[in-house]
């Protein structure tokens, strides 16, 4: 972004081990975006492609909202992974101000996956997603049968007969369909070679060693959100929204000893969630609390104070001023 890539001169020597004179495959650089149903492990992906835990992941559905990018760093090419909400059927204004997200996301990358669990039959979910994908002209899709791991391999080829049908139904020509296991890592590698193959030639994008370019309030929202779902009940996940109001190193700390101080609010939408959410004498919060603190010291490789308070923000998802309060 601010920092400018030159391109690789044969003249300049030792400025990078992997500068080897192969002019014959020239850098690529670009964007892809995994889409699929609720659940489909877009975000498990995600992270094994990059290979460090940046996307939230979650059993509940459709807990991934910020558009959060993950970069794979090779010698030969920079991807960009733009992970989105779900494409749903939209119920609430919320709903919809998250469909425009992904369309628009989408019409800008290069190359759109469209991921479809191999233990479960495709159903009207990934028909309605399906198409919506087609209605993006020039994007390249891929069709990806994740979680192969929990499938035989005649469910999962019977499964690779159904993607390419229903792209046929949709007008979709699939530039490659590929089974892999985010968990397992089968396969992760070859789908980064595909997808890498698909970009357009170009210098890298984003410096070294950046994994994300989502600022880390919206990371550590995402960590405290995640934590706070563990465990609560299915409609709840919905109602939940994190906003760290303030971020910083402690002042007077010596700096051997940093302090990350960290203060969050966590929207419910009722005040009965609020009770849910808190738990008897706090124990649910603590908890949250915790496990949230434990996760962002990882990511930021800081100790942290968290200072997690829960509010309640009349039915947010409803309200366009509440939604663009919670960064919507
Ligand atoms: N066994 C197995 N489980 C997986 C795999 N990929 C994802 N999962 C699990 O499937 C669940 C959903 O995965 P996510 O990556 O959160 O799915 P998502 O598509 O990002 O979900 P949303 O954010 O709801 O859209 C999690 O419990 C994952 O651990 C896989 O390759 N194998």
């Amino acid at each position: 972004m601010t920092e400018q890539t030159t391109p690789q001169d044969p003249s300049s020597q030792g400025t990078s081990t992997q500068d080897t004179g192969r002019h014959d495959q020239p850098h690529r650089s670009g964007f892809a975006s995994f889409v699929g149903r609720p659940n489909a492990g877009k975000s498990t992906l995600t992270n094994a492609l990059v290979g460090t835990k940046i996307v939230i992941t979650s059993d509940k559905p459709q807990t991934t909202r910020t558009v959060v990018r993950g970069i794979v760093h090779r010698p030969d090419a920079q991807l960009i992974l733009v992970d989105t909400p779900g494409l749903h059927r939209p119920r609430t204004l919320l709903g919809e101000r998250l469909n425009d997200l992904v369309t628009t996301t989408l019409s800008e990358v290069d190359v759109v996956a469209v991921c479809f669990p191999a233990n479960e039959r495709i159903g009207p979910g990934d028909r309605f997603i399906t198409g919506e994908v087609a209605k993006i002209r020039r994007t390249i899709k891929f069709a990806v049968a994740t979680k192969t791991d929990l499938a035989t391999p005649e469910q999962i080829g019977r499964h690779l007969l159904d993607i390419q049908e229903i792209g046929r139904e949709a007008g979709i020509e699939w530039a490659e369909i590929v089974p892999v296991s985010a968990t397992a890592g089968d396969q992760v590698s070859l789908l980064a070679d595909l997808l890498v193959a698909q970009l357009p030639e170009g210098p890298q994008l984003y410096p070294d060693g950046e994994l994300t370019d989502a600022p880390e309030e919206i990371l550590v929202a995402e960590l405290v959100r995640e934590a706070a779902l563990e465990g609560l009940r299915d409609e709840l996940p919905h109602s939940v929204a994190v906003v760290v109001e303030e971020m910083g190193l402690r002042e007077g700390r010596d700096e051997d000893r940093p302090l990350l101080d960290v203060h969050a609010n966590l929207y419910v939408e009722r005040d009965s969630q609020k009770g849910i959410v808190i738990g008897p004498k706090g124990t649910r919060l603590r908890k949250v609390g915790t496990a949230a603190r434990h996760q962002i010291e990882a990511l930021l490789g800081t100790p942290v104070y968290l200072d997690l308070h829960v509010k309640v923000a009349k039915d947010w998802q409803r309200d366009p001023r509440q939604l663009r309060k919670l960064g919507f």
